[in-house]
């Protein structure tokens, strides 16, 4: 069945509440890469441009205690977006209470509104309580009731089931609609990978581990191969007995990592080299290594030879689909590992190739491979639990035409 779309609201001097994926990279509070603010304008022009206000939502980062706040404030994202909309946004810094709905009265058609990052509601009085991640019922009530209709155009969060897009979707029974990003990221990645043509890579890293490495064994059953690089390659290195030292590892997945190559075969590909440091910093002393981490060393690239085997399986694939930098890429000695791979995957003009997630976008970009791509999608656990054939909860709760 068909889901509403923005189109299909009432807009003119509506309230218009509306989710959005902004959480993007910020650095001494600036935004970097903007590309998620950058993909939702469409949907927010069109709402503007029909007299709706726009009281925007997001998340930022993740808040798991109080000192978490100052560095995770929405405040950057409003002056990004103030500037790529050439208009004012107000930024309201709660997350709830007079100030939030003293500040939606006062706003005229065509407004737009911002309000502070929805996880600031994980913590409350220095409890780490999860309002938002939890989808506390009360919570997603409190903010459908601030507005007329919802919009969720946050593919980058279809896949949690929480408080700021199924919360207030389910708050909102018919009127709650897709914006335009989400409609297209949706037929994108149909198009490309309910049928992909083979052979079939993908191609997994980043620092979400846990997230997604349960995502690995989905994909066993329909990807020809799986390459494991960056942040995920070192929980499958302690499961082969491979030495670590002080590189990223979530010990309580290892026996999951271990089943996974138990069933994988050949499918899966793992680094043979990595390049160590001595600190996790640009300054570190570094080496090339094979195999084994000694202690006081933690992996934060990809190694020479791993480039070349990963290469190596890529050359003949037809569909590539990419989450999770190959390496600590923000910092310059680190990220070359992912600039050869997307620059390698720029040279595939016979193949769909895909790169999903806010921080490897951010990765093509900054590194200047992106525009060879094919798509670059706003979603990495997103895409990924799509590729999976799992229903995204963010976009089940979305009404029915
Ligand atoms: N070897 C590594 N050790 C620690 N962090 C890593 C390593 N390789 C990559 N990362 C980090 O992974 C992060 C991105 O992971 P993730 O959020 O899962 O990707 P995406 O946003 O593309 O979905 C980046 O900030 C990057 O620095
Ligand atoms: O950045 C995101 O996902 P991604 O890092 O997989 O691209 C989304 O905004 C979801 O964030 P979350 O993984 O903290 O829920
Ligand atoms: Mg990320």
């Amino acid at each position: 069945m068909a889901k509403l779309t923005v189109e299909d609201l009432p807009l003119e001097g509506k309230k218009v509440l509306m989710r959005v994926d902004f959480n993007v990279p910020i650095k001494d509070g600036v935004v970097g890469d903007d590309n998620r603010i950058v993909a939702a304008l469409p949907t927010i022009k069109y709402v503007i441009d029909h007299g709706g206000r726009a009281i925007l939502f997001s998340h930022l980062g993740r808040v798991k205690k109080e000192e978490d706040k100052p560095g995770l404030s929405m405040r950057p994202v409003a002056e990004r977006l103030s500037n790529l909309l050439n208009k004012p946004v107000t930024f309201v810094p709660v997350t709830e209470g007079k100030q939030l709905e003293d500040a939606i009265d006062n706003m005229n058609n065509g407004d737009v509104l911002l309000v502070q990052n929805t996880r600031y509601e994980d913590v409350k009085d220095g409890e780490y309580v999860k309002r938002e991640s939890g989808n506390d019922p009360e919570l997603g009530k409190y903010w459908a009731s601030l507005g007329d209709v919802f919009v969720n155009d946050a593919f980058g969060t279809a896949h949690r089931k929480h408080a700021s897009n199924v919360g207030i979707a389910t708050n909102m029974p018919g009127k709650a609609a897709a914006g335009y990003l989400m409609e297209k990221e949706i037929k994108f990645l149909g198009d490309a990978v309910d049928n992909p043509q083979r052979p079939f890579v993908a191609i997994l890293g980043g620092a979400k581990v846990s997230d997604k490495i349960g995502v690995i064994d989905h994909l066993l059953d329909k990807a020809d191969k799986i390459i494991i690089g960056g942040g995920m390659a070192y929980t499958f290195y302690a499961a082969k007995g491979i030495k670590v030292g002080n590189s990223l590892v979530e010990k309580d997945k290892i026996d999951v990592a271990k089943e996974i190559l138990d069933k994988a075969g050949d499918k899966l590909v793992l680094p043979i080299d990595n390049v160590v440091a001595d600190k996790f910093n640009n300054d570190a002393d570094t080496k090339v290594v094979e195999g084994d981490i000694d202690d006081g060393w933690m992996a934060l690239d990809i190694g020479p030879k791993s480039i070349e085997e990963f290469e190596n399986v890529l050359k003949d694939a037809k569909t590539v689909v990419w989450n999770g930098p190959m390496g600590v890429f923000e910092m310059p000695n680190f990220a070359k590992g992912t600039l050869e791979i997307g620059k390698f995957l720029g040279t595939l003009t016979d193949a769909t190739t895909i790169v999903g997630g806010g921080d490897s976008t951010a990765a093509v970009k900054q590194l200047g491979v992106a525009d060879k791509l094919t798509h670059i999608s706003t979603g990495g656990g997103a895409s990924l639990t799509y590729l999976e054939g799992k229903t995204l909860p963010g976009i089940a709760a979305i009404s029915e035409k």
